[in-house]
């Protein structure tokens, strides 16, 4: 069943979560008075685009519709969820939280993305106090995970846990503050970062750049992956988090942070600190520096994914629900060439041609062969019990471009196989269009001596079935063929 959100105030944040509902397969309604939004929020979408699908190693679900909407209650009416994402002013969201509950679904979530107000502010005066909570999201809204979750004791606890199921299921981590507070959890360390960086620009000891800096080379790529109290454990070394709190403890009396006080926000001090982001970062646009932003936490979230850890580990379970989803086809038919690979082509495939690197064909093949091997009954499990395929001989044919973002499918034919032997042959397929083939030679293996070995009955006579079935089938065009581009010496 496909859900509806509507999202009620459509610039950087509403913006960020329309891209990540619709390409997550919901349908979207947006309702947001300002002529220029339709235009603006197609920036967002198309930088979600260009970058979201290349996250995962499972292709995300076919995208919803997305509909902008010329009144509010054409936007909300029949929604599951409505995000509200209009100006951080208490006024304002008062009087948009009235008008939904005018029209809404009285079971919809109407979460608010509000960076600083409590829920409790968000409910006052209210008609369903109960169905209003604070959803509060981290930008770029489809690529970083977190929400922070903010309820009060009137939401009760079926409704946020459907919340939270539903975040879930497009990729995000809920987390779930029961206790509300000016700010929420994460803001307010920003906040405190932000206020002293403000100092530091004005008494003059560091720039912009310098302060930028200082957490990108360092404790941010730390904070990225262990937060701040597991890294501070850590640096407690063997003794742990008692020894790191006894030497740093006493650093609390000390002038290490001004940040009671607020510098005077004056016209000085925000030309002071424009004028250094200008220099640092000027040379890049805007919509550059989003594109920028954006490989660099594709990238860094794939590679905690390789290391199972933090917001990695999260992209694996999204993956797996991706999958479980129905987004991966089941091979069952032998008269036809079995699909072994359906995937998106990730962002750091690409390569300085700006398309999917020559070792990645190989890769995907490589993925294809193992899908291929499990069919036949060489899986995790029998591979543990000690046989398995190592490849001999492979030749890869590049027929075409593809790019990130882009869904490869892979169909596998068996070309011939039954005792030691297996040779595959593979086609990938962007849509209809083949663009590239794989053909591969593969000796079964007994992992203990490491030498070819015969494959057990059940996967010889597996194998055999495929090889039979698909034998009957033309032969491809290219298989078998050597590179020829002049007389042989
Ligand atoms: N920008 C950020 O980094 C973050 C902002 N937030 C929160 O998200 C909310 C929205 O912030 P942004 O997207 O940054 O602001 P924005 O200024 O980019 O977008 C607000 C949008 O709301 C529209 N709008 C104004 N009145 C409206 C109404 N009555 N009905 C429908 N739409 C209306 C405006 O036309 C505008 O497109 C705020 O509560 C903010 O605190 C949350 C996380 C991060
Ligand atoms: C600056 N801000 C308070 C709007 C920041 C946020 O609310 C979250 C974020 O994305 O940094």
């Amino acid at each position: 069943m496909t859900h509806t959100a509507a999202i009620i105030g459509g610039g950087v944040i509403g913006g960020g979560w329309a891209a990540r509902f619709l390409l997550n397969g919901w349908d979207v309604h947006v309702f947001d008075p300002d002529p220029e939004a339709e235009r603006k929020l197609g920036q967002v979408l198309a930088n979600a685009r260009r970058s979201l699908p290349g996250l995962t190693d499972v292709a995300l679900p076919t995208e919803g519709r997305l509909q902008f909407c010329t009144t509010l209650q054409g936007a909300v009416e029949h929604a599951d969820w409505i995000q509200e994402s209009v100006p951080e002013r208490l006024e304002i969201k008062h009087k948009t939280m009235a008008a939904i509950q005018q029209v809404c679904r009285p079971e919809a979530v109407i979460g608010s993305s509000t960076s600083g107000f409590k829920p409790s502010e968000l409910q006052a005066g209210a008609a369903r106090p109960e169905q209003i909570m604070v959803c509060h999201p981290f930008n770029p809204v489809y690529l970083l995970p977190l929400v922070e979750v903010v309820t009060t004791p009137q939401n009760g606890s079926e409704r946020i846990d459907v919340v939270k199921t539903l975040l879930q299921g497009v990729g995000m981590y809920p987390l779930h503050l029961k206790k509300e507070i000016d700010a929420h959890v994460a803001d307010r360390f920003l906040e405190a970062v932000w206020r002293e960086a403000l100092w530091l620009v004005k008494d003059g000891i560091a720039t912009t750049e310098e302060i930028d800096d200082a957490i990108r080379y360092g404790f941010g790529i730390r904070w990225a992956q262990m937060g701040l109290f597991e890294t501070y454990r850590v640096a407690g070394g063997e003794a742990g988090m008692k020894h790191f709190m006894a030497q740093f403890g006493p650093a609390l009396k000390w002038p290490w942070t001004k940040l009671m006080d607020v510098p005077d926000f004056n016209d000085d001090l925000v030309d002071l600190i424009a004028g250094q982001s200008d220099d640092q970062s000027g040379a890049y646009t805007i919509t550059e520096l989003e594109q920028i932003r954006d490989n660099n936490l594709v990238a860094m979230m794939r590679a905690l994914k390789t290391q199972d850890w933090g917001v990695g580990a999260l992209l694996t379970k999204h993956e797996d629900h991706l999958r479980e989803s129905g987004t991966e086809p089941q091979p069952v038919d032998h008269t036809a060439p079995v699909v072994t690979g359906n995937r998106v082509v990730p962002l750091d495939w690409t390569d300085y041609n700006g398309h999917m690197n020559e070792a990645r064909y190989l890769q995907a093949f490589a993925d294809a062969t193992d899908q291929f091997m499990a069919i036949i009954g060489c899986d995790a499990a029998y591979i543990a019990a000690g046989g398995s395929y190592f490849t001999a001989e492979t030749h890869i044919r590049h027929l075409d471009e593809v790019n990130a973002g882009q869904i490869i499918r892979i169909e596998t034919t068996a070309l011939g196989g039954g005792g030691k032997k297996l040779h595959l042959w593979h086609e990938m397929y962007v849509a209809e269009k083949m663009i590239a083939t794989g053909e591969h030679f593969l000796l079964h293996v007994d992992l203990k001596t490491r030498k070819p070995s015969p494959a057990s009955p059940a996967v010889d006579s597996a194998l055999k079935e495929w090889v039979e079935a698909h034998g009957e089938r033309p032969r491809p065009e290219g298989a078998g063929r050597a590179i020829v581009s002049s007389p042989p010496r």
